[in-house]
């Protein structure tokens, strides 16, 4: 890769104002579709070399991450290690019949999968029906959360379904509450981003690169 290309990777993206967040958000997926395999590699593996050396994902018992589509940075390989550890590991799940609300379903070795309408893999519904496959959000220990875009305050950017935003929205009110943690490609980070009234703010955010810390 020429350097100059590397550079432009490396530098958070000026955003001008007033945002159009719908036409960054575009702009952001395609940054992260066109990665080459080798720098998704890359970028995955350096991911999961730095979450595991966080004292909160080392300490917990209860983790969520998500598979990646179009180009999302991979926090899969972290699945064996956490396994090893005897960590239970869950994925979000659309639920149904709650607009854009999330499940926390446990995601073992033989859980039955299909796609969901977005064409991401979740487990299959008869098996996150059932309530004893399921945890409340507020019962996890970190919640690795994927990102759209993100800045150095920590401000972050999703897919714009307001899914994550909603499932936390309990976490406004006092009582246990999963750590936070954003996850994205460092070709993610913008100058800035306003942040909305919804949004949750998160823990960390943690990239190919580096750790911002709120
Ligand atoms: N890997 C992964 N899983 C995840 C999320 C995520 O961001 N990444 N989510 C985080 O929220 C939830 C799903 N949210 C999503 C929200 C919008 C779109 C999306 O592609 N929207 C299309 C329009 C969609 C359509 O109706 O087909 C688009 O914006 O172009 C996908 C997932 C749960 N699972
Ligand atoms: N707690 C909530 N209750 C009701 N609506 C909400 C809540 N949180 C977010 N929303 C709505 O969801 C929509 C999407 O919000 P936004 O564009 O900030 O999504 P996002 O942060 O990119 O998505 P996500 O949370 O899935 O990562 C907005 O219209 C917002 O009003």
């Amino acid at each position: 890769m020429p350097p100059s290309a590397d550079i432009a990777l490396s530098t958070p993206l000026p955003i001008s104002s007033p945002i159009d967040k719908p036409s960054l958000r575009r702009e952001l997926r395609r940054r992260r579709r066109t990665l080459s395999r080798r720098q998704q590699r890359d970028a995955s593996r350096r991911l999961c070399q730095r979450l595991k050396k966080l004292p909160e994902v080392r300490r917990a018992r209860r983790i969520s991450l998500y598979l990646p589509v179009g180009g999302e940075i991979d926090p899969t390989p972290l699945i064996g290690w956490l396994r090893r550890r005897n960590v239970s590991v869950y994925l979000p799940v659309l639920r149904p019949f709650a607009d854009n609300h999330l499940w926390l379903v446990e995601y073992r070795p033989d859980t039955p999968m299909i796609k969901n309408r977005f064409g991401i893999l979740e487990p299959a519904p008869r098996y996150s029906a059932q309530r004893h496959n399921r945890l409340p959000a507020w019962g996890l220990d970190v919640m690795i959360v994927p990102l759209v875009g993100f800045d150095a305050q920590g401000n972050r950017m999703g897919m714009g379904g307001g899914f994550y935003d909603r499932t936390l929205a309990f976490t406004r009110r006092r009582g246990p509450r999963p750590w936070l943690v954003g996850v994205a490609h460092s070709c993610q980070e913008v100058t800035h981003l306003p942040p909305e009234p919804w949004d949750i703010s998160l823990q960390a955010i943690v990239s190919d690169r580096r750790i911002i810390r709120s």
